[in-house]
């Protein structure tokens, strides 16, 4: 992983790249990549031992012309004020593409989870969510999970909230527990539209899904369903990593097996594959699909100029430097980019906050027909701008279509002159 790439760089890039086809004024260029405003904050917790701990909070509001802001609360040792503000603009542009009334947002603390025990991280969290309170709200701004944290998490954010506010509103966040006003197929969404995104991929490109060899890097929420929903439609998943290494097997792994035994242990090298990869080893593999399903700069142009795939669905934030995509590009490599591919996430949430306000619940198969329309519909919308702009690869085809109508909603709303 490149560690000197700035995700917030990257992001401005792909904006260049996408406005350069379309007719943008220089002033609003750069609004396009800038956020509105960032919370930055501190935090003091006091550990078990009853020592007292401080951590670095963010809450970065990219672009609220289409709607409240809306986007996940990530928790790794790695967040950092750019990289929030990066998977802020990256959700604006996500929400755009699939059309769904939100602007964009994305916060973090500075932590690594692993090292805090439950009661450490509840107040932590609540500490966070007491800070957000007066920046968040269901017409304001509307966190979710993103990597370590869950529906545990997003109680707690929801019960500190309304506790404060002497009120009920469930959709002031989402992806909750269903107890707690949670939608059915949440914890799938981010997965089953990396999977929808390949299976229409794989058929613009006239290629076969079933038998087709899938490696996924990252073994969490979004990689181990992207895996076994890919899997369940009859592709063969010889490869998947999480930061301890890789487990391969050229026949195809058990993708649910694979993932009861990282439960167990922690660990998918824990797994008894025929083999252990390490993550490079398992992103220059010779598979037909290559999911990276970790974090940002995964694949930067050295490696890119190594991938063997031929097709890349993107289930990560960022995974690929904009160097990387030249390189890729330039290669013939189809890469399906991240704000089409798991923004059925966000898509789900949308569902979820719907459901809250109507207090009125969706059956699962519903949820997930709702989510195939939407996923499908803007699969058919990037290809087709794709080719009418004649665009050099589907990410611009994803901010061609994005940064459209973030721009008509800013420009006609009176947000910008
Ligand atoms: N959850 C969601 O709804 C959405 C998530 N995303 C994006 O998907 C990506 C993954 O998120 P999510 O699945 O939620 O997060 P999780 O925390 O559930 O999983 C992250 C996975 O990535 C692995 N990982 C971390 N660093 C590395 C590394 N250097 N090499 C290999 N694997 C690594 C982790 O390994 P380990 O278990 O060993 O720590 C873990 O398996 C992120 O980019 C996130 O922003 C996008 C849309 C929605
Ligand atoms: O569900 C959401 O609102 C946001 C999910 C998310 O953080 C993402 O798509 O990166």
């Amino acid at each position: 992983m490149s560690e000197e790439i700035n995700p917030f760089e990257s992001l401005r890039e792909q904006v260049d790249d996408a406005a350069a086809h379309l007719d943008v004024r220089p002033g609003t260029l750069e609004r396009l990549k800038r956020p509105e405003r960032v919370l930055e904050t501190n935090l003091s917790v006091e550990l078990d031992d009853g020592s007292i701990e401080m951590f670095r909070a963010y809450r970065s509001q990219f672009n609220g012309a289409r709607g409240p802001y809306k986007g996940g609360i990530r928790y790794h040792p790695g967040v950092s004020r750019d990289e929030v503000k990066a998977l802020s603009g990256w959700m604006a542009y996500k929400c755009a593409v699939v059309d769904i009334p939100y602007g964009g947002g994305k916060g973090g603390i500075v932590v690594d989870p692993d090292d805090y025990s439950e009661a450490e991280l509840e107040r932590l969290t609540r500490a966070f969510a007491t800070e957000l309170r007066p920046i968040i709200g269901e017409n304001r701004d509307i966190p979710a999970p993103d990597v370590n944290t869950g529906r545990r998490e997003m109680n707690w954010i929801k019960d500190t909230y309304e506790t404060l506010e002497n009120t009920t509103e469930p959709g002031v966040i989402t992806g909750k527990a269903p107890e707690s006003g949670g939608s059915a197929g949440r914890v799938e969404a981010t997965g089953r539209s990396v999977m929808l995104t390949a299976r229409e991929a794989f058929d613009y490109l006239e290629k076969e899904i079933e038998g087709a060899t899938v490696a996924v890097q990252g073994y969490g929420n979004a990689g181990s369903i992207a895996a076994k929903l890919l899997e369940d439609r009859g592709a063969s998943v010889v490869a998947v990593s999480d930061s301890s290494g890789a487990a391969y097997d050229p026949d195809g792994l058990d993708a649910q097996a694979v993932k009861e035994r990282k439960d167990e242990t922690g660990d998918v090298v824990d797994y008894d594959a025929p083999e252990t990869l390490s993550n490079e080893e398992l992103l220059t593999l010779d598979v037909d699909l290559l999911v990276p399903a970790a974090l940002e700069n995964a694949i930067d142009a050295d490696l890119a100029a190594d991938v063997r795939a031929d097709v890349i669905v993107e289930a990560a934030n960022g995974p690929l430097t904009p160097d990387a995509d030249d390189v890729l590009t330039e290669r013939d490599v189809s890469v399906f980019p991240d704000i089409l591919a798991n923004a059925g996430g966000v898509t789900v949430s949308y569902f979820e906050w719907v459901q809250n306000r109507q207090r009125f619940y969706w059956s699962e198969q519903r949820v997930n027909d709702e989510l195939e329309t939407v996923i499908v519909d803007a699969f058919d919308r990037l290809t087709t701008t794709f080719e009418d702009r004649d665009l050099p690869n589907f990410r611009t085809a994803a901010y061609v279509v994005a940064i459209d109508r973030v721009l008509r909603a800013s420009e006609q709303g009176g947000v910008w002159p």
